[in-house]
């Protein structure tokens, strides 16, 4: 197994004011290729955090951030932008798709944003992506004219468009209802099958059973992991 994510004594803290609050303490972490990882925990103690220096989106105060081979620190912003943009696809609880924008140009601007799928070929990518999540008749309809699980599964397309080797949600089934976030699921253990790596944060402790390695993170560590047998 080779590793994707590794963190090395990771610190992180948030300064407001003259107070100053420790969010990651002294974090280690390996996550292979083809893993499914579901981090749980409870509220307000860093999982967010995490995920933001994992995709770069925020910087550690003190050690190692390796992600798909890149150091992260050794980035200018501008690096990172552009990194984060062809290795990483990153799906959010409210998912922000463009509410001007149609389910298919959301997902062509996002490989607009990158150019690391030609352009003969954005538009047919799009179409199948939005097939593969099974929305391939809403295409042309605009996020606010399908509902919050075809919303989240355009935005799992939308991650998917430059073909990213790493997806990251931080709770993406938050704001569904339970039978749709059983499908908005199903969606990323698929993803998982054809051999994704998927690293999300989730407070639903049955989905998270179903990722095949779970992390509890409390006070800013990780205090279990727990990695499901293969089926024999
Ligand atoms: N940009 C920021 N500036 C200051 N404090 C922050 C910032 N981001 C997060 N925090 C604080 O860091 C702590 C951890 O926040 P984080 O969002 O990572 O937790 P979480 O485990 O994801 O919580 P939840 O499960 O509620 O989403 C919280 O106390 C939060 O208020």
């Amino acid at each position: 197994m080779s590793a994707i994510v590794q963190l090395h004594h990771v610190y992180k803290a948030y300064t407001l004011g003259d107070v100053t609050q420790q969010v990651l303490n002294d974090v280690s972490l390996t996550i292979d290729k083809s893993e499914f990882v579901a981090i749980t925990g409870p509220s307000g103690n860093g999982k967010s955090t995490l995920l933001n220096l994992i995709t770069g989106i925020d910087r550690a105060n003190q050690g190692d951030i390796v992600v798909c081979g890149q150091r992260l620190q050794q980035l200018s912003e501008e690096q990172l932008s552009r990194w984060r943009g062809i290795h990483v696809g990153i799906i959010f609880q409210f998912f922000q798709l463009l509410p001007a924008l149609s389910l298919l140009q959301n997902i062509l601007l996002a490989m607009a944003f990158t150019n690391a799928i030609p352009k003969a070929q954005r538009k047919a990518r799009a179409k199948e992506l939005l097939a593969l999540v099974g929305l391939a008749h809403k295409a042309h309809h605009l996020p606010s004219q399908v509902s919050g699980g075809q919303q989240q599964r355009a935005a799992i397309a939308r991650a998917l468009a430059n073909n990213p080797e790493l997806l990251i949600a931080d709770e993406p089934t938050g704001n569904l209802d339970a039978a749709t976030a059983d499908t908005v699921f199903e969606l990323f253990t698929q993803l998982h099958q054809q051999g994704k790596t998927i690293v999300l944060v989730t407070h639903n402790d049955a989905l998270a059973a179903s990722a095949s390695r779970q992390i509890v993170f409390s006070t800013g560590r990780l205090i279990e992991s727990h990695t499901k047998m293969a089926n024999p």
